[in-house]
């Protein structure tokens, strides 16, 4: 078993694969070297912990760049005077001010609160030409997919592995499938890379790129400025996909031609070079292909709570009626419920509350533009009680400014804020109130992502300006532009028609999501480090759940991962489910199957639906379950980087499919009967020794490290030998790479920060 492809033409990520192999193990995993790392205060903490703990530090402090940006309140900084006083609330203070410590004491490259250059993890990388074509790029963010939009491999990782990037600049990884999305066409006028995207995820749906690195290429991408595929990327990760990636050209090497770190003169010239190489060979084969046409596309925005949930903005909602599919109908009312919506209803008569312009999917220089232009000259409608503007970075900020867009925005009645990642998510004060519906530039609408019974309603920056006006959801396109040259776009009767009908069914997600290698040889048992307990044989009550697309932000929300540490999670598990808000705030248990006896001991969960643990990296999610006290989840497929992080947990989880959880594991879950999942093994059995399982699937590196308790990072150090080789050889190949952040340097007149590091302003 090789993760090289054979002879033959190979794919772009092939190639940028193939050009990290550190190492090949047994049994398909692969040790690949990380080239650009980025760090942000909320999955870093137990990282840098780790390394403190087992006296290891930074291998390549070059390689690695921070930034504080999920806690940080967008309120005006002129009066900053440090951290401890500025952040009010004491988790997201604590957080923040442990990032700077932890800089401080291994070398890090950080852009803190005082400088321009700080921003969303994914928004200042690029900005300084720290990601570069051809580079492998990792950070504890599922968004970190962005980058893919320069070629890159770029995907994100746990906090687990944060640690192992840390210490060893390299990851374990199993290569992943080919897919292509080819985006046949024109787009046409008016319409976004935001549109295009929300448009794809509606038609492969949140799975359909589980266990695939995504491709996205044909005449309409290769059309797309930079930010506009930053845009498309970072979403990829809502479908499902491992990572995305657009071919680099010279709309990538005009961005980053100039920018700070990008390479210079001789270096230059030997990058683009290797770039030029970095395609897609005439003939290579994908393992699924899907193509759009461009020309379908019009403005499209959300309806409910997953991504998928898609549609054009002339449409109206759907109706779970028209639904066969018993677990994709009670999904849907359930959405519908969520979200305060009738079927029928036409999406441009819902009105909103709220609109936020930001988030790394969209809050770059182009779509503040975007947005401006449309608010020009008018005012926030009566019926909205706030519109905020976040921009992505101190220099988009500065940049906007000086284009006189904060002037544009204020004067229409939006806020003008300080960057960070903001009502993205709401780690900060940023949040939605209950109930509140929000035009969100946004890439998430999952259930309390905005704040505890929030809607969110994701579309371009264009399509959220427009709704601030109206006070409702509007196409576009019949927006009329004041003080500028924008005329109005003409909508094509025709295609309205023909995309009003809309419900298209997702496509199935990929049958497998890994190539796993069933172990027919004995596992060794040997003895595990302090920490993991090995996992062998796990005997216990399963509880259901009848759902699909269970994201991690359900499994425990935004206002959990303000810890520092890994334990105590317990409270903050599935908490939108299993508590409500009594009277005086009271919380109240509801009837949530683990709040049920004697579910309340469960050890296993079983899930019926797709997708377990999509969205966000969040280790935290693991982390909650086991504190429960579950041991083992049993799903038709799941999120990457959950399925990912769980193994690192000793949390066990197994892909079975869907018909046989539905008949041998659902009838003895429902009747509250013990189960027995046996790892060495790879089956399942009741407790009269009944076989209900003969065999799963799990990699033989995974179980390896399962049944012994083993600490990857010790493993991984262990090839030393093969890492300092392949780093002597990227010095010379991959020249103009060495440097990294350090290469960094504080301008002339630059202050002392209050904790003691000299801001950096650019
Ligand atoms: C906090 C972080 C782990 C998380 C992610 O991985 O995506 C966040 O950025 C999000 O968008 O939910
Ligand atoms: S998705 Fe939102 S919370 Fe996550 S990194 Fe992007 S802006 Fe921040």
């Amino acid at each position: 078993m090789t993760s090289r492809s054979p002879k033959g033409p190979r794919t772009l990520y092939d190639k940028v694969f193939e050009d990290h192999i550190v190492h090949e193990e047994e049994g398909g995993s692969t040790l690949i070297y990380i080239d650009r790392h980025l760090v942000h205060e909320v999955t870093s903490p137990q990282p840098f912990e780790g390394l403190k703990n087992a006296g290891r530090k930074v291998r390549r402090t070059d390689c690695t760049l921070a930034t504080v940006d999920h806690n940080i309140p967008t309120m005006s900084r002129k009066n900053f005077k440090s951290t401890a006083t500025f952040i009010k609330e004491a988790d997201s203070r604590l957080q923040v001010q442990t990032l700077e410590q932890n800089v401080k004491d291994f070398d890090v490259t950080f852009f803190g609160m005082t400088e321009s250059r700080q921003g969303i993890v994914h928004v200042i990388g690029p900005e300084q030409g720290f990601i570069l074509p051809g580079t492998t790029v990792v950070c504890g963010d599922s968004h970190t997919s962005t980058h893919g939009a320069f070629g890159t491999l770029a995907f994100g990782i746990g906090t687990s592995e944060v640690e192992h990037v840390l210490a060893t600049q390299t990851i374990i990884q199993n290569k992943s499938k080919n897919m292509r999305v080819l985006v046949e066409g024109d787009l046409s006028p008016g319409i976004t890379s935001k549109d295009l995207m929300l448009h794809i995820i509606g038609v492969i749906g949140t799975a359909g790129g589980t266990g695939h690195v995504i491709e996205f290429a044909g005449k309409a991408i290769e059309q797309l400025s930079m930010e506009a595929r930053m845009s498309m990327c970072n979403m990829s990760i809502e479908a499902g996909a491992r990572a995305g990636m657009i071919k680099p050209d010279q709309i990538t090497y005009e961005y980053l031609k100039g920018k700070p770190l990008a390479p210079k003169g001789a270096e230059w010239d030997k990058a683009v070079a290797y770039w030029n190489t970095l395609h897609t060979d005439e003939g290579a084969k994908f393992d699924h292909e899907v193509i759009i046409n461009a020309s379908d596309i019009i403005p499209t925005i959300t309806w409910g709570t997953s991504p998928q949930d898609a549609l054009p903005i002339t449409a109206s909602v759907p109706d779970p009626a028209r639904v066969s599919d018993p677990i994709k109908k009670s999904g849907m009312e359930r959405a519908l419920k969520y979200m305060g919506l009738t079927p029928g209803t036409a999406l441009k008569d819902i009105s909103i509350d709220k609109v936020f312009i930001g988030s790394c999917t969209n809050s770059r220089i182009e779509d503040l533009r975007n947005a401006a232009v449309v608010v020009k000259g008018y005012k926030l409608a009566d019926n909205v009680k706030l519109g905020m503007v976040v921009p992505g970075s101190g220099l988009v900020k500065a940049q906007a400014e000086k284009e006189g867009l904060d002037k544009i925005f204020e004067a229409a009645g939006f806020e003008w804020r300080e960057a960070g990642c903001s009502m993205c998510l709401g780690m900060n004060p940023d949040i939605l109130d209950p109930e509140e519906r929000c035009a969100s530039t946004s890439n998430r609408n999952f259930e309390g992502r905005q704040g505890a019974n929030s809607r969110t309603h994701l579309m371009s920056p264009a399509m959220a300006a427009a709704a601030g006006i109206a006070g409702h959801f509007v196409d576009i396109r019949e927006h009329v532009y004041k003080n500028n040259d924008s005329a109005k776009l003409s909508i094509s009767q025709e295609d309205d028609k023909a995309l009003q009908e809309h419900e298209k069914e997702p496509l199935q997600p990929a049958e497998e999501q890994i190539n796993d290698i069933p172990v027919s040889q004995e596992t060794k048992i040997e003895s595990a480090p302090a920490g993991m307990k090995p996992f062998l044989t796990l005997e216990g009550i399963a509880a259901l759940l009848d759902k699909a697309n269970i994201d991690t932000d359900t499994i425990i929300p935004k206002q959990f991962l303000k810890t520092i540490k890994k334990t105590g999670l317990k409270a903050g598990l599935f908490f939108e489910w299993r508590f409500n808000k009594g009277q005086e705030h009271n919380l109240k248990q509801t009837d949530f199957v683990l709040n049920v006896e004697p579910y309340t001991n469960a050890e296993i969960l079983v899930v019926t639906g797709d997708n377990f643990g999509c969205g966000s990296s969040r280790e935290h999610a693991p982390w909650a379950l086991k504190d429960f006290g579950i041991k083992c989840i049993i799903a038709p497929s799941f999120g990457d980087i959950f399925y990912n992080n769980s193994f690192k947990n000793g949390l066990l989880p197994i892909r079975l499919d869907q018909n046989v959880i539905l008949n041998k594991l659902v009838p003895l879950a429902k009747a509250g009967e013990r189960i027995i999942v046996d790892l060495p093994n790879q089956k399942i059995v009741d407790t009269r020794g009944n076989e209900l399982v003969g065999h799963f699937d799990v990699e033989s590196f995974r179980k390896h490290c399962l049944v012994n308790g083993l600490d990857d990072i010790g493993l991984t150090l262990q090839k030393e030998e093969f890492i300092s080789k392949y780093e002597d050889i990227r010095k010379e190949k991959f020249s103009f790479l060495e440097g990294g952040s350090k290469l960094i340097s504080p301008v002339r007149g630059a202050k002392k920060s209050p904790f003691g590091v000299t801001a950096q302003e650019w």
